[in-house]
């Protein structure tokens, strides 16, 4: 028997669990509450598909995303490391309805030029992306977890999105982009490192 998810999962240690009957039901009980038939056929399985779809939508909150930072190498690479235009897809915590747009993740590794594989970077970004999030937050997990795992010298997180919940409903305004920031070390501090990495995602061809 799963437990019932808790909040702390969201801002500290993994501590949920995913409750697919209880989330079946109610997303049968949402069906119901909309005036809807859930036994017809086209719906039948939909409680089941959409408690499948959560559990994968929010998968971030069953896994210590720092994790994916345990491995690193020492490459004696001192300088900004940069992985831009990383697609992000996650959920606003206000409307459960998605947001979407890239990351881009910076460091400057440690004295040890202790990296990490490129890849992991964009894992980061998904997994803090597959919780009820909000862009701001998102942001700064992702530098403050590059920060704790890999000491480095500096940060750099941006995220450049739209958020579905200003484009289908409410304000109805598609298209408007919403650009959030996190620079920690010398990426806040030093302006020649800020500036370069912030020129480097600025002149980037997509
Ligand atoms: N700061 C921030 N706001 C967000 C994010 N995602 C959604 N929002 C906003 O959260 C706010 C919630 O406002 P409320 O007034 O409580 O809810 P609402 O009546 O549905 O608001 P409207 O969207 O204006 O219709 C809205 O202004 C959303 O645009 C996010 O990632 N960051
Ligand atoms: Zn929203």
């Amino acid at each position: 028997m799963s437990e019932t998810p808790t909040a702390g999962g969201a801002h500290g240690a993994p501590s949920a669990v995913f409750d697919a009957a209880r989330a079946e039901q109610a997303v049968r009980e949402l069906l119901l509450a909309c005036g809807e038939d859930p036994d017809r056929d086209g719906l039948r399985e939909t409680p089941a598909r959409v408690a499948r779809a959560y559990a994968e939508l929010f998968a971030g909150l069953y896994t210590d995303p720092e994790r994916v930072l345990d491995k690193t190498f020492d490459e004696s690479h001192d300088e900004l490391v940069l992985v831009t235009d990383i697609p992000m897809y996650s959920t606003c915590e206000h409307h459960l309805v998605p947001f979407h747009g890239v990351a881009h993740v910076g460091y400057i590794p440690n004295e040890r030029g202790q990296v990490t594989g490129l890849s992991k970077l964009a894992r980061l970004v998904d997994l803090y992306a597959r919780r009820p999030q909000v862009q701001e937050r998102l942001t700064s997990q992702v530098a403050d977890a590059l920060m704790r795992k890999l000491t480095p010298r500096g940060a750099i997180v941006v995220i450049e999105a739209e958020h579905l919940c200003m484009a289908m409903r409410g304000i109805r305004k598609p298209g408007a982009r919403t650009t959030t920031s996190a620079l920690r070390g010398l990426l806040k501090t030093a302006p020649s490192s800020r500036a370069e990495a912030i020129e480097l995602i600025n002149g980037r061809t997509r």
